[in-house]
């Protein structure tokens, strides 16, 4: 069942098109990310998405509800947590918890919350003096405590360092893991691959593909390298003939192997036949990077 529905979203801020023709669904329970570069139109999408922002053509339904006629009910089902969202430097960890859920009639319990996003240490610090972690940390919490079918979150893990990062991507999976469908905005292809059933690739305010990031990556043509030194000479015909490689290039004693399928093992095999050891093998897969560049001629970063 699809949760969210977005058809033909056209959005414009004043004559400057933010947001063309962006369509999408999002089905329940899944983690859908997407994913472009700056400016690509991804915030303003989830903003239409989320009702903080009026569509200038195409429609949206969450959970079957229009965000802008609906907004009330709409909070019920959507959480947000936007970029940079500020609070007052002064409030603590546990009284921006307890306002927020005074927004709701059932709200989750805000203790657990508190426990569940890791900031119970931190309960009476003041928001400014929270790391970038426990700021984001705290504004999933904000937007987990309506308790949501639908989560939104944008940026979440810019700024942080690797170690927060990846506890933020822990965080994101438990969050779906208690049944919540989460719409993850992002313009790191790593934290895409890694978290996303599915991933929305936008550029200039245009969806270029949907996908799960194995799709995508598979899209792009000899997705795998192979890279290896020969420990004795060999002709390139060896392995251009298997079906598996398209390309076989080399710099100075390296042999570069472009290719699809099982290509490693292929390659290995037909070099073992006439007697070469391949030293030093890496195997390259094709990224979500690769990708948007095989879709758009264009890189992510
Ligand atoms: N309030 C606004 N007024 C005018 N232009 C805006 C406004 N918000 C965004 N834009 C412009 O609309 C385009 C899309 O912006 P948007 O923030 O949706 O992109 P994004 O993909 O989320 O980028 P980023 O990752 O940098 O936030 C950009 O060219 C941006 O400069």
């Amino acid at each position: 069942m699809d949760v969210i529905e977005v058809r033909n979203l056209h959005k414009r801020y004043r004559d400057h098109v933010a947001v063309d023709d962006v369509s999408f669904a999002v089905a329940s329970g899944e983690i859908f990310g997407i994913l472009g570069p700056n400016g690509a139109g991804k915030t303003t999408t989830v903003e239409c998405v989320s009702g903080l922002r009026e569509p200038d053509g195409g429609s949206v339904r969450v959970t079957g509800l229009d965000p802008v006629t609906q907004r009330a009910d709409l909070r019920r089902v959507l959480g947000v947590q936007l970029q940079s969202a500020a609070l007052p430097d002064k409030i603590k960890v546990w009284e921006a918890l307890d306002l927020y859920a005074s927004f709701y009639p059932d709200p989750a319990d805000w203790r657990e919350l508190m426990d569940q996003v890791g900031l119970a240490a931190k309960r009476d610090t003041a928001f400014a003096k929270l790391s970038g972690g426990q700021r984001q940390r705290l504004s999933v919490a904000l937007a987990l405590v309506g308790r949501p079918r639908v989560a939104v979150l944008d940026e979440l893990t810019t700024g942080l360092d690797p170690q927060a990062r990846r506890d933020s991507w822990e965080l994101v999976e438990q969050v779906r893991d208690t049944g919540v469908t989460i719409v993850l905005v992002t313009h790191f292809m790593e934290e895409a691959e890694r978290l996303c059933d599915r991933v929305a690739l936008i550029d200039a305010g245009r969806v270029v593909a949907v996908d799960s990031p194995a799709g995508l990556t598979g899209r792009v043509g000899g997705g795998q390298r192979v890279r290896f030194r020969p420990t004795v000479p060999f002709d390139d015909a060896l392995l251009l003939a298997l079906p598996e490689v398209t390309d076989v290039s080399r710099t100075g004693d390296r042999v570069v192997v472009t290719g699809d399928g099982n290509l490693a093992p292929a390659v290995t095999l037909a070099l073992a036949e006439k007697g070469v050891v391949p030293d030093d093998l890496r195997i390259e897969r094709a990224t979500l990077d690769d990708a948007f560049l095989a879709l758009t001629g264009r890189k992510l970063a």
